[in-house]
C-alpha cells in the first residue's frame, strides 16, 4: 500500500489522522453538517488536506479475506457525525444505495475506487438508470455504488457521515426493488479485532 497521497496546497493543514479527527470535532462543535454551507465548507477543506498515511489509519483498516468491505469507526464524533475507515477487498463493491438523507465525505486513503452515480428508479419494477461514472469524489449525493476494480489490490477509504446512520435504502440494479439494508459501523478496541461489518444487502 502507498502511504501518501497528493491534496491541495491552499488546504488547511491537517498533518496526522488524529489532528484531522481533532479539527474535525473543533469545527462541528456541537453541530452536525446540516444546510450550514460554510462548515460544510471547511469540513471538506479538512478532509481534503489531510494526507493519507498508512501509518495514521493502519490500526483502523481491519479486513477479514472472504467477506464484504469493511466499515471502522474512527470516531463518533459529537453523536451528530461519525468518521469510518472503510476497507475494500479486490473487486469488491457497496450495492447500489442512498445515504438516508445523510451528508457524505469521502476521501480515497490507497488504492483505487470507482463510483458509479444512479438515477432514483421511477417505479420499483425499473431497471436503474446508471446516470454517470465518476471519477472518485469527496461529496457524494443521490444514489450511488462504490466498487474497488483492482484485482490485484485492496482499496482503502476515509468517510465522514453526518448524520450516522446505521440503516439505508439499497436497489436491484435489473429491477430498481429496494431494500432496507443495516450499515451498522465496527468500533475498534485498540489491540484486538473487532468482527468486521459492512452493507448487509439481504437484510429486509
Ligand atoms: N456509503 C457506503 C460506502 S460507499 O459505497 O459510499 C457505506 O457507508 O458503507
Ligand atoms: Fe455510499
Amino acid at each position: 500500500m502507498s502511504s501518501r497521497a497528493t491534496t491541495p496546497s491552499s488546504s488547511p493543514s491537517v498533518n496526522t489522522m488524529q489532528d484531522l479527527v481533532k479539527q474535525l470535532n473543533i469545527t462541528m462543535g456541537p453541530h452536525g453538517l446540516g444546510d450550514d454551507l460554510i462548515r460544510v465548507r471547511q469540513v471538506k477543506k479538512l478532509m481534503q488536506s489531510y494526507v493519507s498515511q498508512a501509518t495514521d489509519w493502519s490500526q483502523y483498516a481491519v479486513y477479514h479475506e472472504g467477506t464484504r468491505y469493511t466499515r471502522n469507526l474512527v470516531d463518533d464524533g459529537n453523536g451528530k457525525y461519525n468518521l469510518l475507515v472503510l476497507v475494500w477487498g479486490e473487486g469488491q463493491a457497496s450495492p447500489i444505495h442512498d445515504h438516508a438523507g445523510s451528508h457524505c465525505m469521502m476521501k480515497l486513503l490507497d488504492g483505487e475506487l470507482q463510483e458509479d452515480l444512479f438515477a432514483w428508479p421511477r417505479e420499483s419494477t425499473d431497471e436503474m438508470r446508471l446516470k454517470r461514472t465518476a471519477a472518485l469524489k469527496t461529496n457524494s449525493i443521490g444514489l450511488h455504488r462504490i466498487a474497488n476494480p483492482s484485482l490485484q489490490g485492496k482499496a482503502v477509504s476515509l468517510h465522514l457521515y453526518s448524520p450516522p446512520y446505521n440503516v439505508c435504502k439499497t436497489f436491484d440494479e435489473k429491477t430498481g426493488a429496494t431494500a432496507i439494508s443495516s450499515c451498522a459501523a465496527s468500533k475498534l478496541t485498540p489491540g484486538t479485532s473487532s468482527p468486521q461489518s459492512s452493507m448487509d444487502i439481504t437484510a429486509n
